[in-house]
């Protein structure tokens, strides 16, 4: 094997601060991907855990001690020249100021400012990952004033990403509730995305949920969308999702689930061999709920979705 076919291992933090803020630093000129921006970390040393390595980084790169920590995504790629495994990790927790040890310039920024600078292109994954939150809720019902109900009470969670997927919900109702829906979504700032199969404009939402059928008869990423993701049951369909660039996956059943009780559960194990094997953030989703979350970050998954699981008792 040639020094470039073996895959270099590098410990990455989107490190936070108390206002959500995230913290970039640039590339020295003169190293691979030079001048451009990136999240701070750095090579494994022989034998050294991934944990250890992102504390050891960090320490040395910004001079802060990290203290919590968790898994946000893992990403393969090759530059041609190199061929690297980033193992980012959230970091929500730490001590000390920020500062660039190094001599490289740094920045905190909101989320939505990540698309303003330019960083290496395995990144594109890392910055959805680092802007979506850890939970999508499915809004379901079958009739429009269920469904207004159950839209409200999931809100009352806190929950920030919602799909809309009334699919049992008569035509004639459909587009009202989606513009009342779509409304409370854009006041509490939270994203909404459409069901695609679903006959409704989608004018006033964030984004379009394709389901595997869609996803699969779709030759490119749909246009105008902010957010375009897709339901998986298996590694097809997670890499025709990764080919045509979507944000984000589903990946479902997990677990069994009584509203599909034939499909036989992947199980955690199937889950985090799937997902070591794309770069795209990915929901677990199938008799799963908020409990379930460091179980989900521990497979790889960027959280869990659900439909009746975020519903808050009122
Ligand atoms: N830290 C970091 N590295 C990234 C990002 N995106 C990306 O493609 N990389 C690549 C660039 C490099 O090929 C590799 C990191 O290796 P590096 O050589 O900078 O690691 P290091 O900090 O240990 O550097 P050094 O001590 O050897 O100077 O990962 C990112 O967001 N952060
Ligand atoms: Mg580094």
């Amino acid at each position: 094997m040639s020094s470039h076919n073996q895959r270099l291992h590098v410990a990455v933090g989107v490190i936070r601060d108390g206002d959500g803020r995230i913290l970039i630093t640039q590339r020295a000129k003169h190293a691979h991907q030079g001048g451009l921006w990136e999240f701070p970390g750095g090579k494994l040393e022989p034998g050294e855990p991934v944990r250890q390595a992102l504390a050891r980084e960090l320490a040395e790169e910004l001079g802060i001690e990290v203290q919590t920590a968790a898994p946000l995504i893992k990403i393969k790629h090759d530059y041609g020249d190199r061929h690297v495994l980033l193992d980012v990790w959230n970091v929500t927790g730490f001590a000390g100021q920020a500062r660039g040890c190094e001599g490289q310039a740094m920045r905190w920024i909101k989320v939505e400012q990540l698309q303003d600078f330019s960083f290496p292109a395995a990144n594109l994954p890392i910055i959805a990952a680092a802007q979506l939150p850890h939970y999508y809720a499915i809004l379901e019902g079958r009739s429009a004033t269920e469904a207004w109900d159950n839209c409200r009470r999931i809100l009352a969670t806190g929950i920030k990403l919602l799909q809309f997927r009334v699919k049992s919900l008569p035509h004639a109702d459909l587009q009202s509730v989606l513009d009342q829906v779509s409304q409370l979504c854009l006041q509490q700032q939270v994203s909404l995305l459409v069901n695609a199969d679903l006959p409704v404009h989608t004018a006033n939402a964030q984004g379009l949920h394709l389901s595997s059928r869609a996803l699969l008869a779709s030759h490119e990423r749909p246009n105008g969308y902010r957010w375009v993701a897709a339901s998986c049951h298996n590694l097809d369909e997670l890499r025709h999702a990764e080919t045509l660039g979507l944000d984000f996956a589903v990946l479902a059943p997990v677990q069994a689930t009584a509203s599909h009780p034939d499909a036989a559960p992947l199980g955690w194990q199937a889950l985090t061999e799937l997902l070591d094997q794309i770069n795209l953030p990915v929901f677990a989703l199938g008799g799963l709920g908020p409990r379930d979350l460091d179980r989900a970050l521990a497979a790889g998954a960027q959280g869990v979705a659900g439909i009746s699981a975020f519903l808050a008792a009122d």
